[in-house]
């Protein structure tokens, strides 16, 4: 970090509030995160969670549709691409190379941003740091070969080279061990390690292998459209955080004679059902219309599951974050069959529902049934009415009514949604017009009746 006149430490890499996507919907929800120099970070999530776009937006390459990425202090897009080049390296996943360059070549293409034009010859200083670069990524007997012609692998480190040429203080790194046999994924890692320890590199890299990352890395990042946790080994490979953003349950411990954690599948452990989540509150939310209530339970420690919601739905996000399970949907799907299972199954356990000012669509009117079916069943159910996050939910206020937007407002069903909500109501729905309020009534609900009972506890 840089300090700043005010004592403040500058991170060299931030990101601030970013949103993105390639088309009109986000696909990156405000992502902030800020990478001090000489940080070592790791960015995990599944496959198609954002980080390659992450890594692209925080190189340059691809701009924010909202917020800034800051390179040392500075929007990344007002510097020029070749200033950019000689602070920031980017690996990516793979190179096709529409000629048939030697390795050579392509490696003092790192070079390009410190030479004075693009067809400028190697001066001398060039050349050792390009030979430099090719033995410590262990290419120099590749040096005559075709790049287009190598394996997967050998591509792999000839990109580490090129990155290593550019002396870059910040090293992006796209899945640096893909295509690699184990000895290459360990020599890489310990290649990006020693660059990190000797040259003060910064290195942020998406990385799948959980095991490799929590060896290597101090600080781990787990990415599904947004951030979902920052920390320590420790804090990220939580099995529960890791089952709701994979969808998959793993064991996590440390390896015998190690102090590094090893993330394992569970095997044939039986499930024990006292171990089952047992949240008590499940939220409908959708749109950033929970992000407020979902705050407010977890700052007041109520347990809550959450769902069904869209991944890169910034509920989702933050849902991941918060509750204790999530019932996941694709992006932009509406709400399937499978997920409206496990939202059944959830409410078959929890003592209380809560409806967030969600836009009722096609895509989510059966959750809304679902709701009515779980009142039906004796199920309190809030209807939480005002939005208090007025940029994260798009609603448009019914005219003259301003303050407390109307659920017809929000249903683009043609009445069906307004005509289940009025259902609610009907079997007893409270309404309630803030956050606030929903504390306060499970302040005085939850503390005398729905709680306390520890065999009806044990029993949801
Ligand atoms: N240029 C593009 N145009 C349109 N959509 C894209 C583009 N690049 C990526 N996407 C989409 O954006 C989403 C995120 O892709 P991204 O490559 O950032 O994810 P990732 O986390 O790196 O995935 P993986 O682990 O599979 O490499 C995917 O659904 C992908 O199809």
């Amino acid at each position: 970090m840089v300090a700043l006149e005010n004592g403040h430490q500058q991170p060299l890499l931030e990101a601030r509030h970013v949103s993105f996507g390639y088309s009109e919907q986000a696909l990156l929800y405000d992502v902030s995160l800020a990478a001090s120099s000489g940080e070592m970070i790791a960015l995990l999530g599944p496959n198609g969670a954002g980080k390659t776009t992450l890594l692209r937006l925080l190189s340059g390459v691809l701009r924010p549709q909202r917020g800034d990425v800051l390179l040392q202090g500075r929007a990344v897009h007002t510097w020029g691409r070749r200033e950019v080049a000689r602070r920031v390296a980017v690996v990516p996943q793979d190179l096709q190379m529409p000629f048939a360059f030697t390795v050579e070549h392509m490696v003092n293409m790192g070079r390009t941003p410190f030479q004075s034009t693009f067809f400028a010859s190697s001066t001398k200083e060039d050349e050792t740091i390009v030979q430099e670069a090719m033995e410590t990524a262990g290419i120099g007997d590749l040096a005559q070969r075709v790049f287009n012609e190598l394996s997967g692998g050998e591509r792999q480190r000839v990109m580490i080279a090129m990155a290593l040429a550019q002396q870059p203080s910040v090293l992006l790194l796209d899945e640096p061990t893909a295509h690699l046999d184990i000895r290459y994924q360990i020599e890489t890692l310990e290649l990006v390690q020693r660059l990190h320890q000797q040259r003060g590199v910064t290195v942020i890299a998406a990385i799948h292998d959980l095991n490799l990352a929590a060896r290597y890395f101090p600080r781990l990042l787990l990415f599904q459209r947004g951030i979902v946790a920052d920390g320590s080994p420790a804090e990220v490979l939580a099995p529960a955080l890791l089952k709701k953003v994979y969808g998959v349950a793993v064991q996590v411990g440390i390896m015998r004679g190690s102090v590094h954690l090893s993330v394992l599948p569970p095997g044939e452990e039986p499930r024990d059902p006292q171990k089952e989540v047992n949240s008590r509150i499940h939220v409908i939310a959708g749109g950033g219309s929970g992000e407020v209530l979902m705050r407010a339970l977890a700052d007041e420690g109520y347990a809550f599951s959450a769902g069904a919601l869209n991944v890169g739905d910034s509920d989702h996000t933050l849902a991941l974050r918060l509750a204790d399970e999530v019932v996941t949907e694709q992006p932009y799907a509406p709400i399937s069959e499978a997920s409206l299972q496990r939202v059944r199954r959830a409410l078959q356990r929890v003592a209380l529902l809560i409806l967030c000012p969600v836009p009722i669509g096609p895509g989510n009117l059966a959750l809304v049934q679902e709701a009515v079916v779980a009142a039906q069943s004796g199920i309190p159910v809030l209807l939480l009415e005002a939005p208090e996050s007025q940029e994260s939910v798009c609603v448009s206020p019914t005219p003259g009514d301003e303050h407390s937007p109307s659920w017809a407002a929000r249903d683009y069903t043609g009445g069906q949604g307004a005509m289940l909500l009025e259902e609610l109501k009907r079997l007893g729905a409270v309404t309630l017009p803030t956050v606030q309020d929903v504390l306060e009534w499970l302040r005085q609900h939850l503390a005398g009746e729905v709680f306390t009972d520890a065999a009806d506890s044990a029993a949801l």
